[in-house]
């Protein structure tokens, strides 16, 4: 039996087409739901037909980082005894408390999306995060030839690396093949922007990193200000107070500027496939618009997924909001849109889930 462990959106897209891989081996797999953010956690699974088989219900209450890894670990370490292996994904405080607490019940660790890496402290904590989780793993499933690099570089044993792709691609694809083959799912998937001015390009913004709130959210709402001018903008908003509130009281009621709460996977997908351009900070999404030939500002000072900008498809653009108008406005008349929006699988082809299936059957058996 294998235990995934996960608590956000992120976690369940990566992670879904993992447990559908390893059901189809005639694996048994249990995942347990920490409830980081269960409503768009079980939502983000039921996109994939799946639901959690476990669901904690110890964070009423937790905020911060350290709050929630302290109410995890001693529960998720009761969970462990019996299983084969211990998935978690990425770098989350969800991710860190599971492999800490498969750590202390001495069941193997594997991490899906390993080596992922800035160099630097940001970003804050998960940088932290994922460099603690690649100390505990003892099966690192690394996306591409950089992260493999990464690990190695830390002593990591070859034996131990995997280099897989990143399942988030199987599961964007596979979205994408459904959006275009289920009339329906379309159709409620494109629901939420029905009120688009289809003949205005179209800006996608997602924006959480908590090293942007405060000055740095307060820079790119003025410059999307600025840039709804000329522009529809779809943004959609992300809980967290600290982005929520500043958000609407700079954006709510300006014409072209469409708030909308967290998309489902589905019609976020969609909102990918009609937008002209994004400016994010979301890892996923950095991993997504090369995928679809949709070209990505970032909206940071670093970042640990160089592969786009290798390939032609992001920029960093930061959150100063001169540089985000000046380069949204450059590309949208015409200076290298098109070289950006060429589509490209820097991070994977749509294959890492079978992958990893296999080399887990193959190193821990099946059940
Ligand atoms: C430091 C860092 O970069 N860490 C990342 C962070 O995740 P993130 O930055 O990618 O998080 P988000 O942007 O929240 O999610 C993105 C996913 O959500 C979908 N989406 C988006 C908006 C919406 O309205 N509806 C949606 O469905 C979207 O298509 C995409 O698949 O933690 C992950 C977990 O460990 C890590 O893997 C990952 O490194």
């Amino acid at each position: 039996m294998f235990l995934l462990v996960g608590g956000t959106r992120p976690e369940a897209v990566k992670l879904a087409p993992l447990v559908l891989a390893l059901r189809a081996r005639g694996c048994v797999v249990r995942v347990v739901a920490t409830g980081q953010h269960m409503r768009l956690f079980d939502e983000t699974l039921a996109a994939f037909g799946l639901v959690a088989d476990v669901r904690l219900g110890v964070l009423e209450g937790a905020r911060t980082p350290a709050e929630v890894l302290g109410r995890l670990v001693p529960v998720l370490a009761g969970l462990m005894p019996g299983h084969k292996a211990v998935v978690v994904q990425g770098d989350t405080t969800s991710a860190l408390g599971g492999a800490l607490a498969a750590h202390y019940a001495g069941v193997p660790l594997v991490h899906v999306e390993a080596g992922l890496r800035t160099g630097g402290p940001e970003p804050f904590p998960e940088e932290m995060h994922r460099t603690l989780i690649g100390q505990l793993a003892d099966l690192h499933f690394a996306p591409t030839a950089a992260a493999v690099a990464a690990l190695a570089a830390e002593g990591v044993a070859g034996e131990r690396v995997v280099m897989t792709g990143n399942s988030g691609i199987d599961a964007l694809l596979w979205m994408h093949a459904r959006l275009r083959s289920d009339a329906a799912l379309a159709a409620a998937a494109a629901a939420p922007l029905a009120g688009v001015d289809r003949r205005r390009p179209l800006l996608l913004v997602t924006m959480h990193r908590r090293e942007n709130h405060g000055a740095g959210l307060d820079a790119v709402l003025a410059a999307l200000v600025v840039l709804s001018d000329g522009m529809e903008i779809v943004l959609p908003v992300h809980p967290h107070p600290s982005v929520e509130w500043p958000v609407h009281a700079a954006l709510a009621g300006r014409p072209g500027v469409h708030l909308l709460p967290p998309l489902g996977y589905p019609a976020f997908v969609w909102a990918m496939m009609q937008a002209t351009l994004a400016l994010t900070d979301s890892g996923g999404v950095q991993e997504e618009a090369p995928a679809l030939g949709l070209p990505v500002l970032v909206m940071r000072g670093v970042t640990e997924r160089p592969e786009g900008l290798a390939t032609g498809n992001a920029r960093m653009v930061g959150t100063e909001t001169g540089a985000i108008v000046a380069a949204v406005r450059g590309l949208l008349m015409g200076e290298g849109l098109s070289a950006m929006a060429e589509p490209t699988l820097p991070y994977g082809v749509g294959d890492a889930a079978g992958v990893m299936a296999g080399v887990m059957v193959e190193r821990f058996g099946r059940a």
